[in-house]
């Protein structure tokens, strides 16, 4: 049961919403048991069988194995995750008020600063979630026992998390013979941040989404749905396919940085989040991005910075309600 008071307001309906009559074929459940998505061992990226490279080209996300996070970890993060969000909705504005970690909803989009970016052609995403700078997370001096035991493990998980991020990323950027400038960092430890995101269960799952399409701007995002309760879909031949939850798996995508990096030889995947009808959902992404003024060049987009990146997104969402995202830095002879 989403308790209504610990919801931001404007999630609240979600509570009241009748079953539609007629019988929604809500699609993905027909793949459900076969989970065609690659694996990649993170234990053997210098095997040459690993499918790291083809999963990268073909699909933009696989589910990574043997990546070393200990279950106990995960397991833990999942249930305080779940006691954090059951929190009142006053107490979490009070607990986050002012602190380098935001408390938001209703928008994936947000400014460096951490205000949600809106427009009035957007519609609601049906999510609330914490937004965990990790660079910034020592700084942070919680007064509730609870949120000060979750950032203790929010730390330790930010540091598998960047490992990780840096083993799949020098694998990568070995696959593709990419010439990298060694001065610059590609994927800079202090711009990750993790979010944490908790969808509300809704019995009409028309009411809309718990995430809008879209791709992500990373270089690399690394999922943790260590929930039973399904959501993710990614679009496949012009299908919406479950990515099934499977504990102590990881959900690796590559981002729209990776794909520019990559010379669009590997693809920043589309994906959404559906509600789930019966149940709330809790995820964890990871984002990790380009370091400050590092210009990424390619052949196929002009260069830019990630902040520059950045600020065309947010442009594009307050005037269109959505992000444009790579199209916008092609270059003219790829139009
Ligand atoms: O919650 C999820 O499974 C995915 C979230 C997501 O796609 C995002 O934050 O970019
Ligand atoms: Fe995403």
């Amino acid at each position: 049961m989403n308790d209504l008071n610990t919801l931001p307001p404007v999630l609240r309906h979600l509570c009241h919403e009748q079953p539609p009559t007629i019988a929604v074929d809500d699609g993905g459940n027909l793949t459900q048991n076969l989970d065609p998505i690659p694996v990649v061992d993170l234990q053997s990226l210098n095997h040459d069988k690993n499918n790291l490279d083809e999963a990268c080209k073909d699909w933009g996300l696989f589910r990574l194995v043997n990546h070393g996070i200990p279950p106990t970890l995960l397991n833990q993060l999942h249930d305080q995750a779940k006691q954090v969000f059951s929190l009142s909705f006053e107490s979490k504005r009070e607990s986050f008020d002012g602190s380098s970690v935001n408390h938001f909803w209703g928008t994936p989009a947000l400014t460096s600063s951490g205000t949600g970016v809106t427009s009035d052609h957007q519609k609601t995403n049906l999510f609330e979630a914490f937004h965990v700078p990790l660079a910034q997370l020592s700084q942070f001096q919680p007064q509730l026992p609870l949120i000060e035991s979750f950032r203790v493990l929010l730390v330790e998980y930010g540091n598998h998390l960047s490992r990780i991020a840096t083993t799949l990323f020098e694998a990568m950027v070995k696959k593709l013979e990419l010439n990298l400038e060694p001065s610059k960092s590609y994927l800079a430890k202090d711009t990750g941040y993790v979010r944490v995101y908790r969808y509300p269960h809704c019995s009409n799952p028309d009411i809309g989404l718990g995430m809008e399409v879209h791709t992500d701007s990373s270089v690399l995002t690394i999922l943790n749905q260590q929930d039973i309760v399904s959501g993710l879909e990614v679009l496949r031949d012009n299908q919406w396919l479950t990515i099934n939850p499977i504990s102590n798996t990881l959900i690796v995508n590559i981002g729209d940085l990776m794909q520019a990096l990559s010379d669009d030889r590997y693809k920043s995947v589309v994906h959404r989040v559906k509600v789930n009808r019966e149940k709330e959902r809790i995820s964890m992404g990871y984002f990790v991005f380009s370091g400050d003024g590092v210009e990424l060049k390619s052949s196929k987009y002009k260069p830019f910075t990630y902040d520059h990146f950045r600020d065309q997104v947010q442009q594009d969402v307050k005037a269109f309600g959505t992000k444009i995202g790579l199209a916008r830095f092609k270059r003219a002879e790829d139009n």
